[in-house]
């Protein structure tokens, strides 16, 4: 059995988060674990308060799992503060775990899931640990004070990451404006390739990042090269998004067992770059 770790924050609405995050691994045949850094009241109409775990427990608990259990690859999500980005980081340096690192800023609907005085510890601590980065586009703008508004500011948005000691940075054009295509762009050192599904007009859209990075996560555990674990993930959050739940009055979740129970989404892959 794949041991899968997430560290991240509980969504009580369980479309996000550490809940996303284990019912996908659990999906792509993973035995999932977790390290809860924050306890957030949320639902599909927003964020109703942020309860961070002190650092000292989130500590405990990371050191529970990487003692005891064969992680072969991890996954950061909600990491809220300074003080919780060096702990997770000072521990993860120590064992040598594929990492993928969901750099969570802000929730949809607009709450901050990540202190402004934690990016500095994000970019010099927690990154140059990072397998894989999976920024959206205002994320990956923060990161690297550029403005995105195409593929080619996308690419060097991605090349800019890997100058930080980051190995795969996957730029996610889902927030592009007034994009038909969900077109996201993975930048390596050897590689640079897209991967792109249509966009899908809904507002059952909570989550998907967590659920993504989540999906490749489980694949990099199960030992899948890069390309394939890419074109995975992106076809586990496509059927997710395509076939919605309608769950609460907001922004719904997405579906995590559509992967299995539907027919499977084409993802068209563009490498001659
Ligand atoms: N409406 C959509 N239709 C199809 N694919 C989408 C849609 N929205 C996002 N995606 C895809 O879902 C994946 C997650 O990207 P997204 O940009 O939504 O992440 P995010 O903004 O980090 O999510 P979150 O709000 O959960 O943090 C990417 O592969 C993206 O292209
Ligand atoms: C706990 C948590 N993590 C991540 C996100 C981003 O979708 C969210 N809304 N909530």
């Amino acid at each position: 059995m794949n041991v899968t770790l997430t560290i991240a924050g509980s969504d009580s609405g369980g479309g996000a988060g550490i809940q996303a995050d284990l019912k996908t691994f659990q999906e792509l045949g993973t035995f999932g674990t977790s390290v809860i850094t924050a306890i957030t009241s949320q639902n599909t109409q927003g964020v109703h308060a942020v309860h961070a775990i002190p650092v000292q427990d989130v500590e405990s608990q990371l050191k529970a799992v990487l003692d005891d259990f064969p992680i072969q690859a991890a996954k950061t999500g909600m990491l809220f503060s300074a003080a919780i980005i060096t702990t997770v980081s000072r521990l993860m340096k120590a064992h040598n775990i594929p990492l993928v690192v969901d750099p969570v800023m802000i929730a949809k609907g607009g709450a901050s899931l990540l202190q402004q005085e934690a990016i500095t510890a994000m970019k010099t601590e927690l990154l140059p640990l990072a397998t894989v980065i999976t920024p959206n586009i205002p994320e990956a703008e923060v990161l690297t004070g550029m403005t995105i508004v195409d593929d080619a500011t996308m690419i060097a948005a991605g090349q800019a990451l890997l100058t930080i000691g980051v190995k795969v940075a996957i730029i996610k054009g889902g927030h592009l404006a007034g994009s038909h295509t969900a077109r996201d762009i993975i930048v390596s050192t050897d590689d640079i390739f897209i991967v792109e599904t249509p966009f899908i007009t809904t507002k059952d859209t909570h989550g998907t990042g967590c659920t993504f990075s989540a999906a490749l996560t489980a694949e990099l555990a199960k030992g899948t090269a890069l390309r394939e674990a890419v074109t995975i993930a992106k076809q586990f959050i496509q059927a997710a998004i395509q076939h919605p739940l309608h769950l609460g009055s907001g922004h719904g979740p997405t579906n995590h067992a559509a992967y299995h129970n539907f027919e499977k989404v084409q993802v068209t892959l563009y490498d001659d770059l």
